[in-house]
């Protein structure tokens, strides 16, 4: 069996994965995307040396199916693509809040589909991809689908009832951990850091920490009470972040990403 994958939309994550597929060793005429912009499939076609073809192309052609279009796109793509779509290939979807039963709802009887979850970090390697089964798929399915996400990560199975709650957490993610990064940065520089210093002493921190937590398998509540002197800087800090309900932010900010991923579905 051939094992042509096709990447149908190749932007921010579309390209994050086909760069990952070509690191970990897939040949690029193995490899298909489809972009609707001409300039960016140029740009496409010269940084990876792959074929950029038409989506009903794609559809044709692949095995596999990786479906990386906004959520809003994806009932246009599937229009467009399931006239071509057979049951032997598999589907891979990675948009948010779309769920294995509305594709295979528009595609022929029988399809697989896997549903996945990735984060950006995947453009380095350090992907957290969670994956789930549709009706029709068997284990030969989620392997695949695992070994596609393997390349840029760790995979783990969820139930698809966790998506939403795994999109909020590892899908938009680094967007939260950027966001305390910038802060972090401007206070430095507010305390008179040069910009470049407090960049390093920050985003070393965050690796370290990242690290720490990963290689000693502790809780995080024992690393921070490591951190935390009595009566010293942290104590401090992280009065002031309980002051300003930080935690409670958390909470809130994932509640709502969730929530947009159930939206996201309805809509
Ligand atoms: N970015 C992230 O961190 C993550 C994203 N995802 C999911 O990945 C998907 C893509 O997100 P992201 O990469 O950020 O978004 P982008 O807008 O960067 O990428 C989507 C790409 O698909 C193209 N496109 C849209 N419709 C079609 C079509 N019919 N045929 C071919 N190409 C098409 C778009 O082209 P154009 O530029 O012309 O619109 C664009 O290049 C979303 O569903 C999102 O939920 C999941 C996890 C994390
Ligand atoms: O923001 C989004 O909708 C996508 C899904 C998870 C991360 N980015």
């Amino acid at each position: 069996m051939s094992t042509k994958v096709a990447v149908l939309g190749a932007g921010v994550m579309g390209e994050t994965l086909l760069s990952g597929l070509i690191r970990a060793g897939r040949r690029p005429e193995d490899l298909l995307i489809t972009e609707r912009r001409e300039e960016r499939a140029t740009e496409l076609r010269e940084r990876y040396g792959v074929d950029v073809v038409s989506n009903v192309e794609a559809a044709k052609q692949a095995d596999t199916l990786v479906l990386v279009v906004k959520p809003q796109d994806m009932p246009d793509l599937l229009a467009e693509i399931a006239p071509a779509v057979q049951a032997s290939q598999t589907v891979v979807s990675l948009a948010a809040g779309i769920t294995t039963s509305f594709v295979e709802s528009r595609l022929p009887e029988g399809v697989a589909v896997v549903r996945v979850m990735p984060n950006t970090p995947a453009l380095v390697d350090e992907g957290m991809a969670a994956i789930s089964r549709g009706a029709h798929c068997d284990e030969s399915h989620l392997e695949l689908a695992e070994s596609l996400l393997a390349a840029t990560g760790r995979v783990i199975r969820v139930p698809e009832k966790q998506q939403d709650a795994v999109t909020a957490i590892s899908g938009s993610g680094p967007a939260y951990l950027f966001f305390v990064v910038e802060a972090m940065i401007e206070a430095g520089v507010h305390m008179g850091l040069p910009r470049g210093t407090a960049t390093e002493l920050v985003v070393q921190t965050v690796v370290g920490s990242a690290k720490l937590l990963r290689e000693t398998g502790e809780h995080p509540t024992v690393l921070r009470e490591r951190v935390t002197s009595p009566g010293g800087t942290t104590a401090a800090a992280v009065r002031e972040l309980e002051d300003h309900k930080v935690r409670a932010a958390f909470l809130s900010a994932i509640e709502a990403a969730r929530n947009r991923s159930r939206d996201l579905a309805a809509e």
